[in-house]
């Protein structure tokens, strides 16, 4: 089966809450809310990917040394295994904006099961909540 790397951040604002997105309709698994992020292209490292796609979908600007490891994702979906390193990142310029044309919402880790988020993504929220507390 294909494997497809996916390179994803969890940004996290001065309150402890953290970006989720939604995807557009149109695109797989539409309606869901995922943390920012895209395919690997070839050639690019992941870090520079994310870097790239999140300045392409929200309009912001990352520094490398603020992306810090914190978990990943692997899950088998019907037709291919996604396998998606999470950074967390706490400081960046610029506003997010959805410039996909997509929505934001700024979610306290307490508050994420409340977000339908891809199957893949679940493993995570305990990570976050672990991390930052369920928030307030
Ligand atoms: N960005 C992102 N993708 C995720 C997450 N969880 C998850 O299963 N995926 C899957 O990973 C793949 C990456 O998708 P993507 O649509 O963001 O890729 P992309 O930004 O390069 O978009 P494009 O391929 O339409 O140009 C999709 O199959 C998506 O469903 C997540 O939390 N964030
Ligand atoms: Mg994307």
């Amino acid at each position: 089966m294909k494997l497809i790397l996916v390179a994803a951040a969890a940004l996290v604002d001065a309150d402890g809450r953290v970006l989720l997105t939604e995807r557009p309709a149109g695109k797989s698994l539409a309606g869901l809310w995922e943390f920012p992020g895209g395919k690997v292209e070839p050639g690019e490292r992941p870090e520079e990917c994310l870097i790239r796609e999140l300045a392409e979908e929200l309009g912001i600007t990352v520094k490398e040394p603020c992306l810090a490891p914190l978990s990943f994702a692997s899950h088998t979906y019907e037709t291919f295994q996604l396998l998606m390193p999470l950074w967390i990142c706490r400081r960046w310029e610029g506003q997010a904006q959805g410039r996909e044309g997509q929505r934001l919402a700024w979610v306290k880790p307490g508050a994420l099961r409340d977000y339908p988020m891809p199957p893949a993504d679940e493993p995570l929220i305990p990570v976050l909540l672990d991390l930052l507390g369920p928030g307030r």
